[in-house]
């Protein structure tokens, strides 16, 4: 999507990001660098690809390792079906790597994937898995809103400008310097300093250029970009006040942070699954507004089919709770073939994993015509599967064209229950064009 071609994207020509992940991770300590070590069974590295995938705005997503590690992080872009994304070769210190990545953009070293040249460049570790559309829209705004692109006139002026933005948090110890004998010899007033976090942004041309005057001591030592765009062209970077959860990932604590972090956010996962009708799905789509007020839903995506790309995209650690919704009848062969992708896509699991099998009766009859032998089939699986830890739920809805008429919920154990359904279901009609939504008020 063109940004500014909308209201959700900034007012910048291009944008893209550089992800430097060419570390070794000493601190986190063990074999793997950081942003290779798998979470939840996938790389951590590949949540924040995720996150920047999210974002529509971002047109290239420039991805920076080491040269022995560029074979992995390749694989990782494949297997996990990544898009906007090129792999660059790292350096040996941070701002090497980084350096390297906007290098891909200059002319010198177009990349042979034609990248489009951005305006806005965003540089963010790629060890900061948890970054949001919104923090990042703040600094690429930021960093724009002088927009002023006479870069070289700009550069020369003794008046500071702003082309460029970060992300900061309070500082939570107090920094202290200490002197030349290892003793105390003052402290900062901690109040008055910022901790410097990602992601950061600038107009490309600033950065750029920075990197290019930059002195081999500042390309080996320092660590903060911000401060090389205002030591080499005179930018002063605007502060914004980002999120807690933009930390950057650095010890072993972090990891397991990261990870109960990731977990909840997956937990709370729906995939709405459904190959049925139009006007199934027009149902199922009400289901995702009712469980969007009933629950926190981190993410919905609806697959038109089971072999639908998306549905890969659930196997390769996407979702974790899945609603699969049609009109067969009460047909339990769905859910074991979900089980069956699952248990192949051989991801780990978060358990419990909860699995609703709607089915959807637009009959005429006066009340479900479900046998006791149907009952019996789906309860038989339930049981099963929560063998597996999968808990299987039927939920069966009776509705007409304009309201629904009754619904049951069965699960593995004995009997069932019967939600009292509020429905103001129109059936999409253009009276004042209020959202249809489906009300579970309780369960008996
Ligand atoms: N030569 C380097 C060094 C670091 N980084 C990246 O810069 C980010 C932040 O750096 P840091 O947390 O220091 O990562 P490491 O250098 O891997 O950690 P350590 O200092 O513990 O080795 C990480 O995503 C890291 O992969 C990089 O791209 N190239
Ligand atoms: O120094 P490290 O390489 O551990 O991490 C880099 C950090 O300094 C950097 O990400 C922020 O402080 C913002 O510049």
């Amino acid at each position: 999507m063109e940004p500014g071609s909308c209201e959700a994207g900034p007012a910048v020509k291009a944008v893209a990001a550089v992800l430097p992940a060419g570390g070794s991770g000493e601190r986190l300590g063990g074999a793997t660098p950081k942003q290779f070590c798998a979470v939840q069974g996938r790389p951590l590295v590949s949540y924040t690809v995720r996150a920047m995938e999210r974002v529509s705005w971002i047109s290239d997503i420039i991805v920076v390792v080491s040269p022995e590690n560029i074979e992995t992080m390749k694989s990782i872009v494949e297997k996990y079906g990544h898009k906007r994304v090129t792999v660059a070769e790292g350096g040996i210190t941070r701002h090497r790597s980084i350096f390297n990545g906007l290098k891909l953009f200059s002319e010198d070293g177009f990349s042979k994937h034609l990248l489009q040249k951005p305006e806005v460049v965003i540089i963010h570790d790629a060890v900061r898995p948890f970054v949001e559309e919104d923090i990042l829209l703040k600094v690429v705004m930021a960093a724009k809103e002088c927009g002023v692109s006479a870069f070289i006139v700009l550069c020369t002026l003794e008046s500071l400008s702003c082309q460029a933005a970060g992300a900061i948090r309070p500082l939570v110890s107090t920094v202290i310097a200490s002197a030349a004998d290892g003793y105390l010899d003052h402290s900062l007033e901690r109040a008055r300093y910022r901790a410097s976090e990602m992601p950061q942004a600038f107009l490309f041309d600033i950065i750029y250029q920075a990197y290019q005057q930059c002195t081999d001591y500042d390309l080996d030592y320092g660590t903060e970009c911000l401060h090389l765009a205002l030591k080499y062209c005179k930018t002063n970077a605007k502060l914004v006040e980002g999120t807690a959860d933009l930390w950057k990932v650095t010890y072993k604590r972090d990891l397991y942070a990261a990870e109960s972090i990731i977990k909840d956010n997956l937990s709370q996962q729906i995939c709405i699954i459904t190959d049925a009708k139009e006007a199934i799905v027009q149902v199922g789509f009400l289901l995702r507004e009712s469980l969007r007020n009933q629950i926190k839903v981190e993410a919905v995506s609806v697959c038109l089919s089971k072999h639908d790309s998306h549905v890969q995209n659930i196997f390769s650690g996407q979702c974790y709770n899945f609603v699969c919704i049609n009109d067969k009848k009460y047909t339990t062969e769905e859910i074991q073939q979900l089980v069956d992708m699952l248990e192949k896509s051989n991801i780990p699991l978060l358990h419990p994993v909860v699995l609703i099998s709607v089915h959807l009766d637009s009959s005429e009859n006066t009340s479900f015509s479900i046998d006791l032998e149907e009952l019996t089939r789906i309860k038989k699986c339930a049981t099963e599967m929560k063998r597996k830890n999968i808990l299987v739920y039927g939920l069966l809805i009776r509705y007409k064209p304009v309201k629904i008429v009754e619904a049951f919920v069965i699960s593995d154990s004995d009997g069932f229950y019967a939600p009292h359904w509020e429905s103001d279901w129109n059936s999409g009609d253009s009276k004042g064009g209020e959202t249809n939504t489906i009300h579970i008020s309780n369960i008996m």
